[in-house]
């Protein structure tokens, strides 16, 4: 029974979860937080995975391990493969008036937003990379001028499990290379031009490799109190007896797609910090309107999805706002009509992506004598973050994706109230497998690939899903788009 296991380096944690590479059976998991903010030091990430990997009882036993990493995030390293500066995540919206001028360099308006998209599949926002390099050569050119390599979260944890051998070594796959902004998903090459036009030169960037290419081998050191260690951790993990191979791994959401299986017909909504609405496609998408963005999946396929910045966190914010925790936030919000008898929240508390408004704030409508209870806020706090999902919905149906099922995942999903009130929002059924580590899963799967070979990952089942019907409330999307203009 050869194991693997796949890793998580989403926004709030890092997850790590062993599995049986041919039944995809759970064998053992671990996790471990990351600090708060939109800018991070890696060595946080590094130290996290090593607390997980270690709670998970440590890799000696595995075939093979990936890492699924939130997107995005720009890791910067100078000649000696030390890390520059704390990475800016793809929730940090600084790089909001560098996007623009990216825009506007390629002739700005429709025409600009055309050249992004067919050039990259995407137009650029603050979230993207390429953005995020203008912005450190405009503020921080002496950190900039020591830039000798760029890479993502997921490639520089990677390459830490292989031991950090050097900036050739550096790789990524196509998943989360077209969420750069300087890789084309439609010829599958980087643009090497564009991020020269972001960063002013051509920094290194990681190898992109196929879908089920090993990216090395796991060092047993890294993992463990030798040299490379960082920090402290509980220890185990370290010494592998044999060969560890190291998958591609790839952004969180593609992913969370090999995780759930997503197949022709599925769009995949997760609830995490993020909230993303995706499919697997057999064409690459290039949204010039911006809503979408035309990114690339781990099979060799293509992963048209829309981002929001507010999501789970939109039910944190409601219910520290309550004096609640999420479970009564969730028993407060469906003891409440469904609408909230009008009280609306726009939940653009982070700013906002889609809508490219990241200097927005959120905003309350719909204040009466009677919609002032804390019932109506948890009902608002949950309708007003599923319509920014339900929009996302409607852009990515815009671009040719078919909701046969929809399928809702991340740590939003565990809600009862987010689970039930989400087919009233939507219009549609939506399904829930079974409370799970998605991402985590689908890197163990990608891991399997690796280990085990073949044309297509190992078939693995997700269990029995659950399926969640309500009668459509159309009132609520009608409110909201009036609120949110
Ligand atoms: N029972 C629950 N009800 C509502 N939200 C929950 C519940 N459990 C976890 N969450 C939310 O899940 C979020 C984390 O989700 P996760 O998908 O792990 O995020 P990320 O992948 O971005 O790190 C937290 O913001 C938390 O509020
Ligand atoms: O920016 C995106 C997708 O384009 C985000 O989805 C990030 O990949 C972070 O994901 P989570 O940590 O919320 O899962």
């Amino acid at each position: 029974m050869p194991l693997v296991a796949g890793v998580d380096s989403s926004t709030q944690s890092c997850k790590v979860v062993v599995r049986d590479a041919e039944t995809g059976a759970l064998v053992r998991q671990g996790r471990a937080p990351h600090p708060a903010g939109t800018e991070v030091e890696p060595a946080a990430w590094w130290n996290a995975l090593r607390a997980a990997v270690a709670e998970a009882g440590g890799l000696a036993d595995v075939a093979a391990v990936s890492v699924g990493g939130q997107q995005h995030g720009m890791v910067c390293l100078d000649e000696a493969g030390e890390v520059v500066r704390p990475a800016l995540l793809w929730n940090d919206t600084r790089s909001a008036d560098a996007a623009r001028e990216l825009v506007a360099e390629a002739g700005g308006g429709e025409t600009g937003r055309r050249f992004w998209a067919e050039a990259t599949g995407a137009v650029p926002v603050a979230s993207f990379t390429a953005t995020k390099l203008r912005w450190l050569a405009r503020h921080e050119p002496a950190n900039a001028d020591r830039v000798a390599a760029v890479c993502l979260p997921h490639d520089w944890l990677t390459w830490r499990l292989a031991g950090a051998p050097g900036l050739d070594a550096l790789r990524t796959d196509r998943g989360d290379a077209s969420g750069t902004g300087y890789w084309s998903p439609r010829t599958g090459e980087y643009r090497l031009d564009l991020l020269e036009q972001a960063f002013g030169r051509r920094p290194r960037v990681p190898v992109v490799l196929g879908p089920a290419e090993a990216a090395g081998q796991l060092d047993p050191a890294a993992l463990g109190d030798g040299p490379t260690a960082d920090g402290p951790v509980g220890g185990a993990g370290s010494g592998a007896a044999g060969r560890v191979l190291l998958g591609p791994g790839t952004g969180d959401n593609a992913a969370a797609a090999l995780g759930v299986g997503a197949g022709p017909g599925d769009v995949v909504v997760s609830i995490g910090t993020s909230g993303t609405v995706f499919a697997v496609a057999d064409t690459p998408a290039a949204d010039a309107a911006g809503a979408v963005a035309g990114f690339a999946d781990a099979t060799g396929r293509f992963l048209p999805l829309v981002c929001t910045l507010n999501a789970a966190r939109v039910l944190d914010a409601a219910a520290t706002m309550l004096g609640v925790d999420l479970d009564t936030l969730g028993e407060l919000a469906l003891s409440a009509p469904a609408g909230a008898d009008g009280l609306v929240l726009v939940p653009y508390l982070e700013g906002e992506r889609t809508p490219d408004r990241p200097h927005a704030t959120g905003e309350l409508r719909g204040l009466t004598l009677g919609t002032s209870t804390p019932a109506h806020l948890a009902r608002a706090a949950v309708e007003g973050m599923l319509c920014g999902l339900a929009d996302g919905l409607d852009a990515l149906l815009a671009q040719g994706a078919r909701a046969d099922r929809i399928i809702l995942v991340g740590g939003g999903a565990r809600s009862a109230a987010v689970r039930r009130i989400a087919p009233q929002v939507f219009g549609r059924p939506v399904v829930v497998p079974p409370p799970g580590e998605y991402v985590a899963d689908g890197a163990a799967r990608q891991a399997a690939w690796v280990a085990l070979g073949g044309d297509a990952p190992p078939a693995w089942s997700i269990g029995d899903t659950e399926e969640y019907a309500a009668e459509p409330v159309p009132a609520i999307r009608e409110r909201y788009a009036r609120a949110r203009g």
